[in-house]
């Protein structure tokens, strides 16, 4: 097969382990700076150029999207979907998990465990705010943070209603959640593929913080999941509409609860907390799954 690899940068571990275990299981791949393709979408036949070429005998392209690249990065996807090619991912699916709001609605639409979460847009309705998510401490999030930037921890009621006005007056979008303080800093990163948990790692936040994020200071170890576990995350990445995702998971009084769905899971800290091959798997996916113009959406939406 021939596959695109979207990614800013060759060099990123990552990106570096899917051409390795792509080129061992014998394909050829490319690596494509989102931001340099560009596209002529007012034809019958869409296409891709890059550095002068047109992209083309694609059988499957591999999205590495990062946030801040988000809206041209989800349209050079749906380009490729548009002239048949295989997405690992699709592009409607990373917009949706983009967004932790949206993303938090379509899961418990379908009885996802979920930490309590809130979303108010006035100043004025704060306080109840406050109150529907059972109080402080709690947790304030930017919509669309990552890296564990833009997550607070609001230990008194003083505390949560002047960080909320704080972001309000920015005009940030957030959401206010129920902090689940017997997940003792650690969550648990499922990486999924297709309908299964290939690994799963514990990250434990630094002494102090309560993030768990690696970007942030946290560990990461091997770690047993449950039964329970297991299939919410799978579940949670099939109704994201994920074939490959990343759900972080907390261990609460309530059962685990899904803090978020990752479209673009990295590959490091799982592969050295669990010694897995995961970007073997991800190419063996691909291999089992590919054909052309097999999108859910058609590069639609
Ligand atoms: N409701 C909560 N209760 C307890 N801890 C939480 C809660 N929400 C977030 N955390 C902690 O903060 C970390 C960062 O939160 P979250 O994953 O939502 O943010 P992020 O910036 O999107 O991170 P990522 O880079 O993983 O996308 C989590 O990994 C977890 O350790
Ligand atoms: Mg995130
Ligand atoms: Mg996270």
């Amino acid at each position: 097969m021939k596959i695109a690899i979207l990614s800013r940068n060759p060099s990123l571990y990552s990106t570096r382990r899917l051409v390795e275990a792509a080129r061992a299981r014998g394909h050829e791949t490319k690596v494509l700076d989102v931001l340099r393709c560009y596209m002529n979408i007012t034809s019958h036949a869409p296409s891709i150029h890059y550095k002068g070429e047109e992209l083309t005998g694609f059988d499957a392209v591999i999205p590495r999207i990062g946030a801040s690249v988000t809206f041209y990065g989800t349209a050079v996807l749906r380009q490729f979907e548009m002239m048949g090619v295989y997405p690992l991912n699709e592009s409607v699916a990373i917009t949706r998990a983009r967004d932790k709001l949206r993303s938090l609605q379509l899961l418990s639409r379908k009885g996802i465990g979920l930490p309590i979460t809130g979303f108010a847009h006035a100043p004025d309705d704060i306080a109840d705010l406050i109150k529907m998510v059972g109080g402080a401490p709690l947790v304030i999030k930017l919509l669309e943070g990552t890296q564990g930037i833009g997550v607070v921890l609001a230990e008194t009621q003083q505390a949560a209603e002047s960080v909320i006005e704080a972001f309000m007056g920015l005009k940030a979008n957030i959401l206010v959640q129920e902090y689940i303080r017997e997940a003792k800093g650690a969550d648990i990163r499922c990486f999924v593929i297709g309908d299964k948990v290939v690994a799963a790692m514990k990250r434990q936040a630094k002494a102090g913080e309560f993030r768990s994020n690696l970007h942030r200071g946290g560990s990461a170890s091997l770690i047993r999941i449950t039964p329970e576990e297991r299939s919410t995350a799978t579940r949670a990445a099939r109704i994201m509409g994920l074939n490959v995702a990343g759900v972080d998971i907390l261990r609460s009084n309530h059962g685990p609860v899904v803090m978020e769905v990752n479209s673009s899971p990295g590959l490091e800290g799982i592969e050295a907390a669990t010694g897995k091959d995961v970007a073997d798997q991800v190419i063996a996916f691909i291999e089992k799954n590919a054909a052309a113009g097999k999108t859910r959406t058609r590069g639609q939406g």
